[in-house]
Parts: C-alpha cells; sequence; structure tokens
C-alpha cells in the first residue's frame, strides 16, 4: 500500500498545497449556496472528518453554524483538522480518535457526544474505503476488511445512533456516503459490496425507523479530488476524469454542499434515497481504480 502523507499538516508544514483537494484556506472561503446560519444550534457527528469529503463538510457544517464533532482512527490528523477549522472559522469541531469498526468504541462516541452536547441531530457516515485489486485475488483479510469497514463499521453507528434517538424521542437524520455502484465497481469488487449493503439497508430503515422521525439517505460519490487519492496507482489516477462524460475530476465541496441539502430542511420530505454526485459516470462507464486493463482498451496516447 502506499505511504499515506499527512496532508492535514500542509499549511503547518510550509508546504505549497496538497497534492490532491482544496487547502484550508480554500475550504474557509469556498462560496456556498446556503445561508450562514442554516445549522445553528445543530449537533453533526462526521466520521472520517479529518481528511478528504469529511474535512469540507467539517468546514462547511460549522460554517453553518453547527457544532461538529469528527472523528476517525488518527487523532493527530483529527486535531489538525480541528484546529485548522477553529482558526479560519473561530468554531471548534470536538475530535474523537476511534474506530468504527469496533462496537465498544462507537458507543463509547455516543456517550461523549450526548454527555457534552446532550443531542444529535445528524449523523453522517463518511468514513470507509478500499483497496484497489481484483476480486479473485482479494486475500480473506482484505475482504474481511473493507466489509467491515465499510458495511459493519457503518451500520454499529447508525445503530448506536438511532437508538439514542429513540430513547430521547427526537428524530434525526443519516446521511451515508457511499459510491457510486450502480454498474458495479471492477478493482473494487468488496467496497461495491458493502456499499450496495448499505444503499439497501438504508432503503430498509427509511420504512423501520419513520415512526421515530429518523430519515436515512445516502450519497454516491463518482470521483471526487481527494486526499483518499492516495490510495491509487499514477497510471489509474491519470484516467479517473475519463470515468464521466463531463471529464474532469469533482471536489469535495460538491459532495458536502449535497450532504447538506439532505440534513437542512431542503431534505425533509427525502428518505430511503440515493444522491448520485458523479458527473454522469453512471451512464458512462466503470472507473478501473488499479488501472484499466489492456483487454478493455487501456492505454492512453501517453501509455498509461
Ligand atoms: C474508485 C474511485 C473512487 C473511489 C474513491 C475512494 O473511495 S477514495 C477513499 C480512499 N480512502 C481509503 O480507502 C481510506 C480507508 N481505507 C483503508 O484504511 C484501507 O484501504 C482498508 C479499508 C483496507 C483498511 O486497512 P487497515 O490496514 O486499517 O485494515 P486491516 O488491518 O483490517 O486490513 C488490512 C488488509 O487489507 C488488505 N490490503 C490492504 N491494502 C491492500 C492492497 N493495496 N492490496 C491488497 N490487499 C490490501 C491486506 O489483506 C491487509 O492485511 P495485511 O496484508 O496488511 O496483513
Ligand atoms: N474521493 C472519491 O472519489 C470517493 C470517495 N468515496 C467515499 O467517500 C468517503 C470519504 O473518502 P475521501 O474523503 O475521498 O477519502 P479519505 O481517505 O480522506 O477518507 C476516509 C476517512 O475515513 C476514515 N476512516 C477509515 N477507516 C476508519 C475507521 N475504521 N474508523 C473511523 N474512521 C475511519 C479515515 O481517517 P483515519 O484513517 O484517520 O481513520 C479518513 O478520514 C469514503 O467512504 C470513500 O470511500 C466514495 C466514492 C468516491
Amino acid at each position: 500500500m502506499n505511504e499515506v502523507p499527512d496532508m492535514a499538516n500542509f499549511e503547518q508544514a510550509g508546504a505549497p498545497r496538497p497534492k490532491f483537494g482544496f487547502t484550508e484556506s480554500e475550504l474557509a472561503a469556498m462560496p456556498t449556496v446556503y445561508r450562514e446560519d442554516l445549522l445553528a444550534g445543530q449537533v453533526v457527528l462526521i466520521s472520517g472528518g479529518g481528511s478528504g469529503i469529511g474535512k469540507g463538510l467539517a468546514f462547511l457544517a460549522a460554517r453553518l453554524g453547527a457544532d461538529v464533532i469528527i472523528c476517525g482512527r488518527r487523532a493527530e490528523k483529527l486535531e489538525t483538522t480541528a484546529d485548522a477549522i477553529e482558526r479560519h472559522v473561530g468554531k471548534r469541531p470536538l475530535p474523537v480518535s476511534m474506530s468504527i469498526r469496533e462496537p465498544e468504541e462507537v458507543d463509547a462516541l455516543f456517550d461523549r457526544i450526548y454527555t457534552d452536547y446532550g443531542r444529535l441531530d445528524h449523523l453522517v457516515n463518511n468514513a470507509g474505503g478500499q483497496f484497489p485489486q481484483d476480486a479473485i485475488d482479494f486475500s480473506r483479510k482484505g475482504w474481511m476488511s473493507v466489509i467491515d469497514l465499510n458495511l459493519n463499521g457503518t451500520w454499529w453507528m447508525m445503530q448506536a445512533a438511532a437508538q439514542r434517538w429513540r430513547e430521547a424521542g427526537s428524530g434525526g437524520n443519516i446521511v451515508s456516503v457511499v459510491a457510486n455502484v450502480e454498474r458495479g465497481m471492477p478493482q473494487a469488487a468488496h467496497t461495491c459490496a458493502a456499499r450496495a449493503g448499505v444503499i439497501y439497508l438504508s432503503k430498509t430503515l427509511a420504512t423501520e425507523w419513520a415512526p421515530h422521525n429518523i430519515r436515512v439517505n445516502c450519497v454516491a460519490p463518482g470521483v471526487i479530488e481527494s486526499e483518499g487519492f492516495h490510495v491509487y496507482p499514477e497510471e489509474a489516477l491519470a484516467r479517473f476524469h475519463d470515468a464521466n462524460p463531463m471529464k474532469r475530476r469533482g471536489d469535495v465541496w460538491d459532495v458536502a454542499e449535497a450532504v447538506v441539502y439532505l440534513m437542512a430542511p431542503s431534505g425533509k420530505f427525502i428518505t430511503g434515497d440515493l444522491l448520485v454526485i458523479d458527473g454522469g459516470q453512471a451512464q458512462n462507464g466503470a472507473v478501473w481504480p488499479a488501472g484499466r486493463p489492456d483487454y478493455f482498451g487501456g492505454k492512453a496516447p501517453n501509455g498509461v
């Protein structure tokens, strides 16, 4: 696996800009279609909020007045992101280091949120990911790890939230960031299986949990330029823009604003749905996250 670049520290380290995605100053200044107090008084939990799409959403939610909690495995990354949001937006998210794969750590996270804030309005299941590989070569551990993260981990978070909301009689809102799986995902079959599971889990919960006033939706990003791109080889990255008819990568703001649409009153009659943010990729073709094989006509003019 490629080494994970410490993207969260790039500004402090004086590096010019992140290899993928926006700088913190850019996230603080991105224009938004939303009014600045849209989420005032609301508490928003974002898993994987220390990097990439989750970090972009954490900036946006804080800018819209929410109290934000960001969780993920790496404490240092979360602290750095929390510091940056405090510095740029004037409101510090609560960083909580934990793994969504561990139900006990999920319970402890929710206990902490209810102790500190007394409520939770929105859960955004953004933590997730995978490695690119042909399915025929998956190791048992690799398969288990991707399913555990994306399906089981997401479920532990959903159930913990819903149980707190039922107990409080408050209702709540869940948005899960999945992936565009409509045409399958060659070289990412493990994540395709897990994300399809989350989509149909969400559709089911939307009905089961409607009596508790809980809405459950998913957003499916296509190719979104973020720190998460470090997982993919250069030859695959060079072709990512080809996956959609717009011939470009989306950005984390595209996803962040879509998530807020579902969180805000604009989404109050939407549940059990899947919002696809992919520049038309679903109509176009596969991404090939490990690089397009020759068999599928993969060679670009520059040979990658
Ligand atoms: C497609 C374009 C659009 C999508 C974009 C995005 O999603 S961007 C977002 C992108 N962001 C992310 O994806 C971020 C989150 N993703 C991750 O943290 C990892 O990809 C994870 C889900 C595998 C968890 O990893 P972890 O170490 O915490 O978990 P662990 O210790 O439980 O199991 C590890 C096991 O997995 C296996 N294995 C791992 N790599 C490879 C490989 N290259 N090759 C083969 N196998 C590989 C290997 O078996 C390894 O065990 P080993 O051999 O070491 O004993
Ligand atoms: N960028 C893209 O093109 C696309 C992204 N997606 C999905 O969007 C989501 C965000 O990805 P993106 O921002 O691009 O990439 P990132 O790799 O930056 O985001 C993944 C986040 O998940 C966190 N995470 C991973 N494992 C765990 C765990 N066990 N417990 C808690 N947190 C965890 C990571 O933090 P840490 O490592 O510190 O735990 C990280 O912050 C992911 O689910 C991704 O698969 C889907 C389709 C396309």
